[in-house]
C-alpha cells in the first residue's frame, strides 16, 4: 500500500474501531445506588419537568440545555465532496461534535436531516428549539443556506449560526488582517480573486468587504466561469459580485497580478503557474477540503515570496472554521444570546488576529513539534491546540453580546469568567498562573548558568516575553549566539557573560570565595579555576547582587550543581539545613511533596527542619499547609524506626510550633481522604479537610512518591524548590523541560521577591535601633 492508501485505510479504521464512530453521551450525575435512580429518573425527576412546566426559563436551571448544541445538516455540501447525502454527511457533523467537546467543552447532538426542501427543513429545526442551546448549520449547499439560515435567525430565539458562512468569514477575515500586514498590502488597495461563489465564498467575500476591501477589486468564480452582469443564471445574492472587468474570462486571467487568491471551491484547480503570474508578495488561501485549491508545496515552490494557506491541519497556516464554531458558540451560550450579531462576529475576527500577534505558548510549540512559533508568514493565525483561543474568543464574543443588547446573562467577574473557561479544558493550573502572575509584578534578574543549551534559551525568550525575569545568560558568547539564530530565539539585548573572558570579576570572587573556605581546604589558586566554572560565578553574581537569583542542574547532576552555591551563599541565618520540595498538580488541586531531594534519612529533628522549612515556603504562596507527616504507621499503630521517628517529629512540632495545622504519623490515603481521617481517628488536628502538604520519612520515599504520581497519576511536578537558602539559587533536574525550566524561574522570581522584601526589612529594622 503507498502512503495515501495507507492515510485513507487509518481514517476508516479511526471511525470503526472499538465503539463505531466518534462521539458519547456520558451522565453527569452518580448513578451508583438505586437512590440515585430514584432522584434521575421517576420518581424524582417528575420534580424539575413541573418547576419546568411553572417557568419554561428553568429548562437553563435543571437540562443540559444551556450547553447543548445541535450540528444540524442536511449533506447537500459535505466539505467539498458535494451533495453526498445526510447519511454520508454523519462523520463530518460527529466531527465537529467531537471538536465542540475538546475545544469548549459544548455538548453536541449531531443532527443529519432527511430533507432538501426549505420549508421542512427550517420546521424540524424550529421545533427542535426547547432542546438546544444554540444551532450550528453545517454543510448546507448555497443558496438554500442563505434562505434557511435567515429564517431560522429571525424565528428562533437561541443562537443561530451557518458555520461553513459566518465561522469561515471569522477565521479567514483575521487571516486576511494578518496575513495583508505581514506582506505590506493595505485591505482598501489588494486585488482578490475568489474561487467559489457558494455558502463560504460569500459570506467571506461580505466580511473582507467590512474589513475595508473594495467591492470593484474583488473577481468571483463558480462552476461555470467568472461572474458578470452578462450572466443571467445568477441570482441576486451572486449578482452582486459581478465584476465589472472585460479583460477576465478564465481564473488564470484573474489570478495575473492578483494580490489574493481565496479559494473555497474545489481541489486542485489552481496552477503553479497562476501562481508565479501573482503579484509580488501574493497570498493565497485555499480552503477547500479535504483537497485545496492547489496543493500546499506546491504553491510554496512556485514563489518565495509568498503566504500559504490551508484549511488542512497538516500544514502550516489552517484557515479553518475550528478556530471559530467552538468559541463563538461558547461565549454566546455563557450570556445566553439570543442571536449571534455582527458585532459578535467582528470581535471574534480581532480577538484571534490580536492573538497571532502575541508570543506562542511553550504548550503549543510542543503540540505541533515546532520550535518557536512566532507572528510571520508560516504563522498568520493561532493554532487550533492553543488553549489561549477559548479565554480570548469566548470573552471577547460574551463581552460584544452583552454591549449589543443580545445577552440575557451579564457576566461582570471577567477573571472568574476566564477561569471558568479554562476549568473547562481540565486546565486547572490556578495556582501556576497565579505564581506567573505574581512574579510578573516584580520580575527579578535571573541568571542561568547552562545559557549554551537551547531548553534554557527558549525558556529564557518565554520568561523574558511574558515579563517574568530578566534573564542574564553565562557561557559561550559564540555559542549562545548560535542557537539562537539557528532556532530562531530573540532575546533582544540580553546580557551574555562568559565567565572564561571576565578576568578581572572572576578574580574578585575568587578572592571573596578563598576568604570564605580557606581554612576549609581552599587555596587561592583553586578559587581562581573554580571561578571558571558557570555554577561558582553565577552563584557569586547573586551573593554580589549582580542578579536575584541562579538557574542550574540541567545537564550536571543536582550534588555537584548545589555544591557552588552552599559553599558560596550559604543557608538562611538560623537554618541549618536545606530541603527540595515539589509542588505536584494533581486533579484534585496542588499538593506539595518533601523531603524529594537532599535529605536522604532525616531524624526526627531533622524531619521538623524540613517541616518548618516547607511551611514557610508554601504560605508564602499564600496557601494554608495542611501537614501531614507519612509513614506506614497511624498514630501509634506499628513500632520500628519509621513510625517511632516520624512521631517524635510530630511531638515536637505540636510542643513548639502550636499554630502549625500539622499531625502523624498517618499513612497517605488518611492523610488525603478526610472521611476515612475522620471516621478512624475522629481526634487528628488534620480533621476536616485533606492533607495538602506531605512530609515523607525519607528522600527514596519521597522522591518514588511524586516521580509516580507523575507518570502514573498524570500530575505535573515543579520542582525541585529549594528551601533554606540564603540566596535564591534553584537546581532543575537533569533534563528537565523547557515548560519545567519555566516554571522553576516563576518560583525562583517569587522566592527572590520574598527574599529581596526581608532584607529591605531587616536592614530597616538595624537602621532604626
Ligand atoms: N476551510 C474552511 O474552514 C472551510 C472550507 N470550506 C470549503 O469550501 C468549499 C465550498 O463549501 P461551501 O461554500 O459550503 O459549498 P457550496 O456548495 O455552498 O459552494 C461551493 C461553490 O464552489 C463552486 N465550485 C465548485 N467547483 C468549482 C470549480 N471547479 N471552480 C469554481 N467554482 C467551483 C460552486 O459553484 P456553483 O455555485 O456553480 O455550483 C459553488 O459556488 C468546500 O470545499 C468546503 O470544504 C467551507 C467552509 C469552511
Ligand atoms: C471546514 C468546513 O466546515 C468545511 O470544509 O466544510
Ligand atoms: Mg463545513
Amino acid at each position: 500500500m503507498n502512503k495515501s492508501s495507507n492515510r485513507k485505510q487509518d481514517a476508516l479504521n479511526y471511525h470503526s474501531n472499538g465503539r463505531p464512530g466518534k462521539i458519547q453521551v456520558v451522565p453527569t450525575k452518580p448513578t451508583n445506588s438505586q437512590r440515585d435512580l430514584t432522584l434521575a429518573y421517576s420518581p424524582g425527576v417528575a420534580e424539575p419537568c413541573l418547576r419546568i412546566a411553572e417557568n419554561v426559563e428553568d429548562v437553563y436551571k435543571y437540562t443540559a440545555k444551556s450547553n447543548l448544541v445541535a450540528v444540524i445538516s442536511n449533506g447537500t455540501a459535505v466539505l467539498g465532496l458535494g451533495n453526498i447525502g445526510p447519511e454520508a454527511s454523519k462523520p463530518v457533523m460527529e466531527g465537529k461534535g467531537l471538536l465542540f467537546k475538546i475545544y469548549a467543552d459544548i455538548d453536541v447532538f449531531d443532527l443529519e436531516v432527511n430533507t432538501q426542501n426549505v420549508d421542512e427543513f427550517v420546521n424540524i429545526v424550529k421545533a427542535l428549539e426547547p432542546t438546544f442551546g444554540g444551532v450550528n448549520l453545517e454543510d448546507i449547499s448555497a443558496p438554500t443556506c442563505f434562505e434557511i439560515e435567515r429564517r431560522l435567525k429571525a424565528e428562533m430565539n437561541i443562537p443561530v449560526m451557518h458555520d461553513d458562512q459566518h465561522g469561515t468569514a471569522i477565521i479567514s477575515g483575521a487571516a486576511l488582517m494578518n496575513a495583508c500586514e505581514i506582506q505590506g498590502k493595505k485591505l482598501d488597495k489588494i486585488k482578490m480573486v475568489v474561487n467559489g461563489a457558494g455558502a463560504a465564498a460569500v459570506s467571506c467575500t461580505k466580511m473582507y468587504l467590512s474589513l475595508g476591501v473594495k467591492k470593484e477589486n474583488v473577481v468571483m468564480f463558480d462552476i461555470n466561469g467568472v461572474l458578470t452582469p452578462q450572466r443571467d443564471d445568477l441570482d441576486e445574492l451572486r449578482m452582486q459580485f459581478a465584476t465589472q472587468r472585460t479583460d477576465v474570462t478564465t481564473l488564470a486571467d484573474a489570478m495575473k497580478g492578483a494580490d489574493v487568491f481565496v479559494g473555497l471551491s474545489a481541489g486542485n484547480v489552481v496552477t503553479a503557474d497562476m501562481v508565479v503570474s501573482m503579484a509580488k508578495n501574493p497570498i493565497i488561501f485555499a480552503m477547500a477540503n479535504p483537497e485545496p485549491e492547489i496543493n500546499y508545496d506546491v504553491a510554496k515552490a512556485a514563489r518565495k515570496d509568498i503566504i500559504m494557506a490551508t484549511g488542512r491541519s497538516d500544514f502550516p497556516n489552517q484557515v479553518n472554521n475550528v478556530l471559530g464554531f467552538p468559541y463563538i458558540f461558547r461565549g454566546a451560550l455563557d450570556v445566553r444570546a439570543t442571536a449571534i450579531n455582527e458585532e459578535m462576529k467582528i470581535a471574534a475576527v480581532k480577538a484571534i488576529a490580536e492573538m497571532a500577534k502575541k508570543p506562542v505558548p511553550e504548550a503549543v510549540n510542543l503540540a505541533y513539534n515546532i520550535t518557536n512559533l512566532k507572528f510571520g508568514r508560516d504563522y498568520i493565525i493561532p493554532k487550533p491546540m492553543d488553549q489561549r483561543l477559548i479565554t480570548e474568543v469566548s470573552s471577547a464574543v460574551a463581552r460584544a453580546a452583552i454591549e449589543s443588547g443580545v445577552a440575557r446573562k451579564v457576566i461582570t467577574d471577567w477573571n472568574a469568567y476566564h477561569e471558568e473557561l479554562l476549568s473547562r479544558l481540565g486546565n486547572n493550573n490556578k495556582l501556576l498562573r497565579d505564581m506567573t502572575n505574581k512574579a510578573k509584578q516584580e520580575p527579578k534578574r535571573i541568571v542561568f548558568a547552562e545559557a549554551d543549551t537551547y531548553k534554557i534559551l527558549r525558556a529564557a525568550q518565554i520568561v523574558k516575553d511574558e515579563g517574568v525575569a530578566t534573564p542574564i545568560l553565562l557561557g559561550d558568547v559564540e555559542r549562545i549566539k548560535k542557537i539562537m539564530r539557528e532556532n530562531e530565539l530573540d532575546l533582544g539585548d540580553v546580557q551574555i557573560i562568559d565567565p572564561k573572558l571576565e578576568t578581572e570579576r572572576r578574580q574578585e570572587f575568587a578572592e571573596y570565595f578563598f576568604k570564605k573556605r580557606q581554612r576549609r581546604g581552599i587555596t587561592l589558586y583553586e578559587a581562581e579555576k573554580l571561578m571558571t566554572d558557570r555554577n561558582y560565578y553565577g552563584a557569586c553574581m547573586v551573593q554580589f547582587g549582580e542578579a536575584d537569583a541562579l538557574i542550574s542542574g540541567l545537564t550536571k547532576n543536582y550534588a555537584t550543581t548545589v555544591k557552588p552555591a552552599l559553599q558560596i551563599i550559604g543557608t538562611e541565618e538560623g537554618v541549618n539545613r536545606v530541603a527540595g520540595m515539589y509542588l505536584m498538580i494533581t486533579e484534585k488541586g496542588p499538593v506539595f511533596f518533601g523531603d524529594t531531594t537532599i535529605n536522604v534519612n532525616p531524624t526526627a529533628q531533622e524531619l521538623v527542619d524540613i517541616t518548618v522549612l516547607m511551611e514557610r515556603s508554601i504560605a508564602q504562596l499564600n496557601i494554608k499547609p495542611r501537614i501531614a507527616v507519612l509513614s506506614y504507621s497511624n498514630f501509634g499503630s506499628n513500632e520500628g524506626e519509621i513510625p517511632e521517628k516520624t512521631r517524635e517529629a510530630v511531638r515536637i512540632l505540636h510542643e513548639k510550633y502550636p499554630d502549625m495545622i500539622v499531625d502523624g504519623e498517618m499513612q497517605a490515603n488518611f492523610a488525603l481522604n478526610p472521611r476515612l481521617l475522620a471516621e478512624n481517628f475522629e481526634f487528628s488536628t488534620l480533621n476536616g479537610k485533606p492533607a495538602n502538604t506531605l512530609i515523607f520519612p525519607t528522600l527514596e520515599s519521597g522522591n518514588i512518591a511524586y516521580k509516580l504520581l507523575q507518570e502514573i497519576g498524570g500530575a505535573e511536578a515543579v520542582g525541585p524548590i529549594l528551601l533554606g537558602m540564603k540566596k535564591p539559587v534553584h537546581v532543575l533536574q537533569l533534563g528537565s523541560s523547557v515548560r519545567e525550566i519555566v516554571n522553576m524561574v516563576t518560583i525562583a522570581v517569587i522566592d527572590a521577591q520574598v527574599k529581596c522584601a526581608q532584607s529591605a526589612d531587616q536592614s530597616k529594622k538595624r537602621r532604626s535601633k
